[in-house]
């Protein structure tokens, strides 16, 4: 239903636009690629890509940016701003926010180093958001695999490849303390840290999460390049050295099938960069708004006329 060409008469630049924009905002923020990207993830799991992240609090509106997974952690939102005034000033009324969401996640990736690919467009704009939504359905870095399995599957990413796929997204960005430090000193009440931590990461993070310290200071999900799209967060699993409890996971499982997937993904980049665009795709195809169906938002934040 998508295609690769949605917008080749009406903005033929979009992707150039987008681009561009990201470059502009990578030279003072580092990270904002790896946001972006999870902006779309986020998206995609809630009423499919919609742009439904995107709305702000309203009469009728309950922002999926006050649920659980998305509050004091997703960010970029104003360069999303600057990106629709961007391509707004070129092509008025035709690009919906949902695209951009898809379009910045694939700028995102190949400006890191990553691959590039075609996007398929032509979502359109939900005209609702579902909070409740967001917090049941976005996984959390504390479930088990099973869950994250079953949270991916619900959504229509049946293949494990897509989970260990995408959870490569972690090669890039930044995570806050009270999203793993569970693991560094009492790990589920055992009074010891993660068994499948590594013991030098471990005093690492310890130093960067103390106790009693805030919960909101961030590090790396990737210790060894920290802002590179490439395969090293697999082979930081085979070291034990995945930040989120739901990293790790992926490769200490006992017995789970995602292990050989990562140390594919581990030992040839091209395969872990060639599944990751699928995946992407995939994900970029959950329940898509297409035809006469949700708007063209003027602005990201608002449903239009309201
Ligand atoms: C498998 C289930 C997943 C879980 C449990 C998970 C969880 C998390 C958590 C807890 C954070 C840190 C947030 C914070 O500290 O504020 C994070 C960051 C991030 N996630 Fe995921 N994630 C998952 C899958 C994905 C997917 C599918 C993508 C994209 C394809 C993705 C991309 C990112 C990126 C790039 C960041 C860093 C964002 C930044 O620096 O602003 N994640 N994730
Ligand atoms: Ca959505
Ligand atoms: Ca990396």
């Amino acid at each position: 239903q998508l295609n690769t060409t949605f917008y080749s008469n009406t903005c033929p630049n979009v992707s150039s636009i987008v681009r561009t924009v990201i470059q502009q905002a990578l030279q003072s923020d580092p990270r904002i690629g790896a946001s972006l990207i999870r902006l779309h993830f986020h998206d995609c799991f809630v009423q499919g890509c919609d742009g439904s992240i995107l709305l702000d609090n309203s009469g009728t509106i309950q922002s999926e940016k006050d649920a659980a997974p998305n509050t004091n952690s997703t960010r970029g939102f104003d360069v999303v701003d600057n990106i629709k005034t961007a391509v707004e000033n070129s092509c008025p009324d035709v690009v919906s926010c949902a695209d951009i969401l898809a379009l910045s996640a694939e700028s995102s990736v190949s400006l890191a180093g990553g691959p590039s690919w075609n996007v398929l467009l032509g979502r359109r704009d939900s005209t609702t958001a579902n909070q409740a939504g967001a917090n049941a359905s976005i996984p959390s870095p504390f479930e088990s695999l099973n869950n994250l399995t079953a949270k991916f599957s619900a959504v229509g990413l049946n293949n494990i490849t897509d989970l260990v796929a995408l959870s490569g997204a972690h090669t890039f960005g930044r995570a806050q303390c009270r999203l793993f430090s569970n693991r560094l000193y009492n790990f589920s009440g055992t009074g010891n840290p993660d068994p499948t931590l590594n013991t030098t990461y471990l005093v690492t993070l310890r130093q960067i999460c103390p106790q009693n310290g805030s919960g909101f200071v961030v590090t790396n999900l990737d210790p060894t390049t920290p802002n590179t799209f490439d395969n090293t967060y697999f082979s930081n699993l085979q070291t034990n050295r995945g930040l989120l409890q739901s990293d790790q996971e992926l490769f200490s499982t006992t017995g789970a099938p995602t292990i050989s997937i990562v140390n594919q993904f581990s030992s040839n980049q091209s395969a872990f960069f060639q599944s990751f665009v699928q995946s992407m795709i995939n994900m970029g195809n959950i329940s898509p708004l297409t035809g006469s169906n949700g708007q063209i938002r003027s602005n990201c934040r608002r449903v239009n006329g309201s």
